[in-house]
């Protein structure tokens, strides 16, 4: 319930018109939310992080802004580098000159991929790609600040906005997709992430660090085709490849444990069905 004695907490979000930013503007109840886009506010601009952290003086600052072109990233890593590690280097250090807690998103491709279960957060990382590098250095540049943040490593991210998977295989004209069935992972809902930062928010346990969240269970590229085919009755025809060329490689498994989440946070994380279903209606509302 509503409590008009309680302040509302303020939240900073960086990089506002992304996929992950946009559910979270739309999940976040009883905030004073500042989201801020690109062009108004570049986070590779130190001096505008300052100038924007101490003018709004936020309680959190959600970091959605990122560098997420995977392929791109093998050629251009110089930006990759400098949007997801030194940027973020920079935003933790004025965080915590601030005194504000800083909640960041990372991935499972910070994970080499030839596990046979579920990641755990403090597990070894050995990124194969110039992306899950650049990210790992950005986890790596908050842990050393270490001022008041969360990482949050989330996985195969779709929602009905955006650039994803999901929307590529609703939305391409072509009915024979063929789709690697050599690569697991776990497909999860942007709006089940932002509905999790809500809860965090909320029922913050100031026990900061490294965790997972996704949604439960686990699939190929190929399955969350036929998932999504089946879902939408699109009645293309998914076939599974075992390649599929692309410029960057990608973890064969990068599951990641989310218990320690669960029991940190009290929080159930929802099935891969359940997120699915819930981005459906999303997408055909
Ligand atoms: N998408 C996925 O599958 C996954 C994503 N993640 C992580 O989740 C987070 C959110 O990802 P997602 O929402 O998918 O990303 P998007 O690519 O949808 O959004 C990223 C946003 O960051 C903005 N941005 C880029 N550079 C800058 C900059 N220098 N200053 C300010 N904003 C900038 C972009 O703006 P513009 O478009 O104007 O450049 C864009 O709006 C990221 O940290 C990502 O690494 C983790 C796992 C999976
Ligand atoms: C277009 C296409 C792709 N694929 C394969 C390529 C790749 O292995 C897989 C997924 O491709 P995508 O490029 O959509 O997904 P990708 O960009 O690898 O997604 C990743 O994004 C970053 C930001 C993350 O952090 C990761 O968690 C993950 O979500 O599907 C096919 O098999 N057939 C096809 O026709």
């Amino acid at each position: 319930m509503f409590d008009k004695y309680k302040p509302l907490k303020k939240i900073l979000i960086t990089g506002a018109n992304g996929m992950l930013a946009i559910a979270i503007k739309n999940a976040l109840s009883g905030c004073d939310v500042y989201a801020f886009s690109s062009q108004e506010l570049d986070i590779t601009c130190s001096q505008s992080l300052h100038k924007k952290i101490a003018t709004v003086q936020p309680d959190y600052i959600i970091n959605c802004a990122a560098y997420t072109a995977v392929d791109l990233a093998e050629t251009e890593q110089e930006k990759a580098f400098k949007i997801n590690a030194f940027a973020v280097e920079k935003m933790a250090q004025i965080a915590k000159q601030y005194q504000v807690t800083l909640v960041h998103f990372s991935t499972d491709y910070v994970f080499k991929g030839d596990a046979a279960m579920p990641y755990q957060p403090d597990q070894d990382t050995d990124p194969i790609n110039v992306y899950g590098a650049s990210k790992l250095a950005g986890e790596k540049a908050i842990s050393r600040v270490n001022g008041k943040h969360y990482i949050f490593r989330i996985s195969w991210l779709y929602a009905a906005n955006g650039k994803n998977f999901f929307k590529w295989v609703a939305g391409t004209d072509v009915k024979e997709l063929n789709i690697v069935n050599t690569q697991t992972g776990s497909p999860t809902s942007a709006i089940d992430v932002a509905n999790f930062i809500n809860h965090v928010i909320d029922n913050d346990p100031k026990n900061y660090g490294i965790y997972h969240f996704t949604n439960q269970g686990e699939m190929t590229w190929y399955a969350f085709a036929k998932a999504i085919n089946q879902k939408l009755d699109l009645n293309k025809t998914i076939n599974p490849v075992a390649t599929f060329k692309t410029d960057a490689k990608r973890p064969a498994y990068s599951v990641l444990d989310c218990k320690k989440t669960e029991q940190v946070f009290n929080y159930s994380t929802p099935s891969i069905s359940d997120g699915l279903d819930r981005v459906v209606a999303r997408y055909k509302s």
